[in-house]
């Protein structure tokens, strides 16, 4: 099955979030930026990579969230989350529609590929244990 990592990235209180563009598979469909796994590659060198290579962005990875199979009409995926830090929010747009900053409280209200809706409750379940401790 096609393996693709995708990053969860943290700036102070704010997650990046990435529209596909138009002519991208899943058109308009928000995700965390990443990309698929190159045969031989470990899945924390490929999320490094993929961001390196999509917003020129340095990160580093805190931890890794539970991956997700998820079956699309034409093809198959596992997707594999990781938060991941950085420090400084100053990205190129490379590939994407659009990219932004975004509060973890606004993250319900994107489009998300469906693959990345158990990635975002998972993500906003630790957020919001975290403040209730
Ligand atoms: N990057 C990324 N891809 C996702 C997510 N959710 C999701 O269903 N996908 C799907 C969309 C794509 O079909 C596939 C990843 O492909 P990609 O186009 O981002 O990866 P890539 O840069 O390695 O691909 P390529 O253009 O080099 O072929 O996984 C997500 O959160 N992030």
């Amino acid at each position: 099955m096609l393996r693709v990592t995708c990053a969860i990235i943290q700036y102070k209180d704010k997650v990046l979030v990435a529209q596909r563009s138009q002519n991208m598979l899943l058109p308009l469909k928000w995700e965390f930026p990443g990309g698929k796994v190159e045969k031989g590659e470990l899945d924390e060198d490929c999320i490094v990579r993929e961001i390196k290579e999509e917003l020129d962005l340095d990160i580093i990875i805190k931890s890794r969230l539970t991956s997700v199979v998820h079956h699309y009409d034409s093809f198959s995926l596992e997707l594999i989350p990781f938060i991941c830090l950085t420090d400084t929010p100053v990205f190129q747009r490379r590939e994407h529609a659009q990219i932004l900053w975004v509060e973890p409280t606004e993250l319900r209200k994107y489009d998300w590929a469906a693959a990345d809706i158990p990635i975002v409750e998972e993500y906003l379940k630790l957020v919001n244990d975290r403040i209730e401790e």
